[in-house]
């Protein structure tokens, strides 16, 4: 069963971030390939709202890692939404992660630790929640969860259209506790919400 994704609450100061972010992105984009849009009502549209839908279905405490941010996607997004949330990007690209640090300092996000390295190499606290947006599949994705969760903490995973498939095949090696959301960017795609990640056998 898929739910919808719970409502967000109007923030201007939030909002503001995300225009000043959309616009540093738009401008990065002409030279380093960041994102797959041109214009700021695709940026909005494509991928801020697209991340942005992630924050109410994180907890209310406790460190986040959002893995593999690429141009920031969901990580900053979640930052600028959750100013005072300590938040942690990991983006092996180098200059993709001066990007992030430039983005980082742009909106005035202090509580942003950038670590300009592979997942593998990643040194983080335990996190109550890690996202990973367009990075792995789900098997991957859940070794890197079952590393840096704390006990008790959730991954956040939009997963497009294949989520069900990718489900299947991660349940041969791993056991989890899935929630479904329906994405208001795409109806067809779900966001998964996973808990009591542990390997199978464990
Ligand atoms: C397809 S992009 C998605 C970026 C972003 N999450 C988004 O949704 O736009 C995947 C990103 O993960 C980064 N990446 C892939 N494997 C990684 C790894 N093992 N460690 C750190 N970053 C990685 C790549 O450099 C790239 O920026």
């Amino acid at each position: 069963m898929k739910h919808p994704v719970p409502p967000l609450a109007a923030d201007p100061d939030r909002d503001a971030r995300l225009a000043a972010y959309r616009d540093l992105l738009l401008r990065w984009n002409a030279t380093i390939n960041l994102v797959s849009a041109r214009t700021a009502t695709e940026v909005d549209s494509r991928h801020i709202a697209d991340s942005l839908q992630l924050v109410p279905l994180l907890p209310t405490e406790g460190p986040i890692a959002d893995l593999g941010s690429g141009g920031g996607l969901p990580g900053i997004v979640i930052a600028a939404a959750l100013p005072d949330r300590e938040i942690h990007l990991v983006e092996s690209d180098r200059r993709k992660a001066a990007f992030l640090i430039e983005a980082a300092g742009t909106l005035g996000l202090k509580q942003v630790k950038i670590h300009a390295t592979r997942i593998e190499a990643a040194t983080l606290p335990p996190l109550a929640a890690i996202t990973a947006r367009a990075l792995a599949p789900l098997d991957a994705l859940l070794a890197h969860a079952a590393r840096f969760l704390a006990p008790g903490g959730i991954a956040v995973f939009p997963k497009g259209r294949a989520a069900e498939q990718e489900l299947t095949s991660a349940s041969a090696h791993w056991h989890f506790t899935t929630e479904r959301f329906t994405s208001r960017t795409d109806p067809e795609a779900t966001i998964l919400r996973l808990s009591e990640i542990r390997r199978a056998g464990d």
